[in-house]
């Protein structure tokens, strides 16, 4: 590639990223997002940005409900009810009806609940646990737990073959949506279907699709599923995870952490546990207040946006990185490990690339921040409501710099 034919590309791309913009539905809410201008922003698929309205909401939340009302705020400023509120403005956007997601404690645990909470709901003679074997390493170590402490065996599946793995042993399947390294996002609608057939359950870990792109939890008949809030949810360092139980398992759903915030009557303060009914049931102990309403707050930034647009934006931010990518970067320099699919797509683009620690410290430093993962993985993640395409035609172009560079 000449360094002319790269000049004219470069005024191609950058006309193309212009229009791309000025064409885009969603180009005003970047303005409700803290972000520097002079930097562009390809991580919040692990730390979402920080939406303007929180600092203000959180001065109120701690100098009037905390300073002033005190105690009072558990029922006055509806902290009390907060789990469920906040777990009902999550579910439109993974597609479930009010009343079955939660928010509260972290993905980990979540996903224990979850699980456990499954292998209880399944059927005599159902001893094995199918995990995703490219799993997040958490989901891993808690479903190798999980099979200790119910007596089942873990099998680890690859998830181009977990609907092989599945039979009639199969207590439940824990399986990723979106693969956090390679940004491959799997077959929720077909591997649900494949574990009711086989007559088991299967938990979705959320974590890199809820608020990148339609889940439709209902309408696939998903069974249980958790996720995190503070990448595309934008909730903050370490918000609230969140659990959905479909409706008709809820009343069958035996929580293995029946704190006493999912009693029937917590201040009844009974020695007996009778679970509470519906969402409430996922919750355990006292919800970290702080967290949970610097969520909520964060999660107005979505009102009037419907997922479908988002989800547009995503393909059409990761397919003109893809290209830009293709543009600039000399041949043989990076190769994305992120399918070309667009059907097997999250809203990540991870590129294999000789030194990627070294490079990806490099695109910091020029203002390009995206992260590395093990051994030798770039990952830019591309959140809708706050990246340009101006942004990614950017990064690309210090990406091709860096690597030009041999740094
Ligand atoms: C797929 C997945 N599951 C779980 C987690 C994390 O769980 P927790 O919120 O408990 O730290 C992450 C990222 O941190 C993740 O990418
Ligand atoms: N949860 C994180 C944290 O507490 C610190 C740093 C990063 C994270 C992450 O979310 C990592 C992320 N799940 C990943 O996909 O790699």
């Amino acid at each position: 590639m000449s360094d002319l034919s790269l000049g004219s590309d470069r005024g191609a791309l950058r006309e193309k990223a212009r229009k791309l913009d000025e064409a885009d539905p969603l180009s005003a809410k970047r303005a409700e997002f803290v972000l520097d201008d002079d930097t562009v922003y390809l991580d919040g698929n692990s730390l979402g940005a920080l939406p303007a309205v929180v600092p203000g909401r959180m001065a109120d939340v701690v100098a009037r409900q905390w300073g002033r009302l005190r105690i009072r705020s558990w029922t006055e400023s509806g902290w009390w009810t907060a789990p469920e509120r906040v777990g009902d403005r999550i579910a439109p956007l993974v597609g479930a009806a009010p009343g079955q997601v939660v928010a509260g404690d972290s993905t980990s645990v979540n996903v224990f609940k979850a699980l456990v909470g499954a292998v209880r709901m399944a059927g005599e003679g159902r001893d094995e646990i199918v995990v995703d074997a490219t799993t997040f390493p958490t989901d891993g170590y808690i479903a190798e737990s999980a099979a200790r402490l119910t007596g089942r065996r873990l099998v680890a599946a690859d998830p181009a073959g977990i609907v092989d793995a599945l039979g009639p042993r199969t207590a439940v399947a824990l399986v990723n949506h979106v693969d956090y390294r390679s940004g491959r996002l799997h077959d929720l609608p077909g591997v649900t279907a494949a574990a009711h057939e086989a007559g088991a359950l299967v938990v979705w870990d959320l974590c890199h699709s809820a608020g990148a792109l339609p889940v439709g939890l209902d309408e696939h008949g998903v069974d249980l599923a958790v996720g995190c809030t503070y990448k595309y949810l934008n909730g903050g360092p370490g918000s609230p995870a969140f659990l959905y139980v479909r409706r008709d398992l809820q009343s069958r759903f035996d929580s293995p952490l029946p704190g006493w915030n999912s009693h029937r009557d917590p201040f009844g303060m009974s020695g007996r546990y009778e679970p509470a009914d519906g969402a409430v049931r996922g919750r355990v102990g006292t919800p970290d207040i702080l967290s949970m309403l610097a969520l909520e707050a964060a999660l107005e930034v979505w009102d009037g946006v419907p997922i479908e647009a988002v989800r547009d934006k995503s393909l059409a931010l990761t397919d003109f990185f893809l290209e830009c990518v293709a543009a600039y970067v000399r041949p043989g320099r990076v190769e994305s490990i992120t399918p070309a699919r667009h059907g097997e797509r999250g809203s990540q683009v991870a590129l294999r690339c000789a030194g990627a620690g070294a490079v990806m410290e490099t695109l910091i430093a020029r203002g390009v921040v995206g992260d590395f993962r093990h051994p030798d993985v770039l990952r830019f993640g591309f959140t809708p409501l706050y990246v340009s395409f101006a942004d990614t035609e950017r990064a690309a172009r210090v990406l091709a710099e860096v690597v030009a560079a041999g740094t």
